[in-house]
């Protein structure tokens, strides 16, 4: 019999969890079932009540289900007992326990049992569920549009994106991120099947490998396109950083508009397709040249190290290190008016487009940051004009969302909307 080892990956995020416990929504060393065998991280815990919603600093786990939903109701109470109903189930879900408690696989013969059963026996897996509220959702239909933040507003057409209806938008958001893609799929079919009546899905993306690092204590993960991803993003570590560009009334951000979001933050979702055939046939120097980076090492073209600062000034032979039209120049704070974000990305595959007769795969881009149209709308409207990366890439879906701060333990979300 052959042992299972545990991937380098795997090693690298166990000792991560450990070490990064307490820190942003924390990770929790106490284990609700005994680890799965080979899966040495399976049996954390991310505590789902604090101050924070977990899924935003929270190093990033291995496999993402995000779900865009509409609310078919126009009662806000039926959409308070949802969301109440949620925040019951979800606790429960996160620390590895079935909807309705142990005995929630059981029950009556002739009614459906309370939770589905398919995470049954699996371990927690550092599972978190981040609610966030789409702009439509202060529409007339439940007299929120006071209630707005002026942040919340529809992402404005941007350059080169070829949306597809299908994909764009929703009343609110479902982010499940979870060391196992069975736990973050369990999480968002049973919220769905308990929501049923009064919302419905819209839109859904699954995403199998992280392309961010959140946590000092990860390694950088690589992207389809076979770069390190997130090299340079904003960590859990940053606590100077993250109250100025992602929480919302953060010290050093502007103030909040609503009470509701005080420490909260907004997650722009961008699903973003690589054409990755085109991207295959590309030399390496020309690869390298679009990123801005060595693709083994992920040092930046101007140093020899992954951590080495960009040198935008640097030049060789007469010529900029990091070409003019370099994705990481373009897409730099020091080149963006110093505007930082908290990318916590995953890549995605939807298998053949048979259209085309190509693989539909790429980047499922998530950023989270205190004022999207200030932070991501301004870098994306650059980047889609003069990034060389553009000419690989399509966005085909897209939202915005506001995700208000952390539940309290006897709290629920939709407390300071519909609570
Ligand atoms: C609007 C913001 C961004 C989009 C959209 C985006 C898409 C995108 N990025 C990559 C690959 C890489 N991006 C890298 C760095 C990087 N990207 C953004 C922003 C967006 N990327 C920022 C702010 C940065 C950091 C720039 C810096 O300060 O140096 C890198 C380099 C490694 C890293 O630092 O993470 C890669 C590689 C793809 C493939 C993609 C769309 C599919
Ligand atoms: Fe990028």
């Amino acid at each position: 019999m052959s042992a299972v080892r545990p991937s380098r990956r795997g090693v690298l995020t166990s000792a991560a969890v450990v070490g990064a416990a307490g820190i942003g929504a924390g990770v929790s060393a106490v284990a609700s079932r005994p680890a799965a065998a080979g899966s040495p991280t399976a049996s954390r815990t991310v505590p789902f009540h604090g101050t924070r919603q977990a899924g935003v600093t929270t190093p990033a786990q291995d496999s993402l289900v995000f779900a865009a939903l509409d609310v078919t109701t126009k009662r806000a109470g039926d959409l308070a007992d949802v969301l109440q109903r949620w925040s019951a189930a979800a606790a429960t879900m996160t620390t590895g326990v079935p909807v309705g408690g142990p005995g929630g696989l059981g029950g009556a013969g002739d009614e459906p049992p309370q939770d589905t059963g398919e995470a049954h026996e699996l371990p927690a897996a550092n599972l978190t569920v981040t609610l966030g509220y789409g702009p439509s959702l202060f529409d007339e239909r439940f007299g929120l549009a006071d209630r707005r933040p002026a942040a919340l507003e529809e992402l404005p057409a941007l350059p080169g994106e070829q949306l597809d209806p299908t994909k764009v938008g929703g009343d609110l958001c479902l982010q499940a991120c979870a060391d196992d893609p069975q736990v973050a799929f369990h999480a968002v079919r049973n919220l769905v099947r308990i929501g049923r009546g009064t919302v419905r899905v819209r839109w859904m993306q699954l995403g199998f490998g992280r392309t961010s690092t959140t946590s000092t204590t990860q390694s950088t993960p690589r992207n389809l396109m076979g770069f390190k991803d997130g090299t340079a993003n904003l960590r859990a570590e940053d606590t100077a950083d993250l109250e100025k560009f992602v929480w919302v009334g953060g010290q050093g951000a502007p103030a909040a508009d609503q009470d509701w979001m005080r420490g909260g933050t907004y997650l722009v979702a961008r699903r973003i397709r690589m054409l990755i055939e085109s991207w295959d046939r590309a030399s390496l120097g020309e690869q390298e040249r679009v990123i801005g980076r060595a693709k083994e090492s992920g040092a930046p073209l101007s140093g020899t190290q992954e951590f080495d600062a960009l040198d935008l000034d640097k030049t060789v032979h007469g010529k900029p290190a990091i070409d003019v039209a370099a994705h990481v120049r373009l897409a730099a704070p020091d080149t963006n008016g110093g505007v930082k974000m908290l990318r916590r990305g995953y890549s995605y595959t939807d298998g053949l487009d048979v259209a085309t007769g190509q693989l539909d795969a790429g980047l499922f881009f998530i950023v989270f940051g205190n004022d999207p149209h200030q932070q991501f709308v301004p870098v994306q409207r650059r980047l889609g004009t003069h990034d060389a990366l553009t000419e690989y890439l399509k966005h085909t879906g897209s939202g915005i969302f506001a995700c208000p701060p952390g539940v309290q333990r006897d709290g629920a979300w939709g407390e300071g909307l519909f609570i």
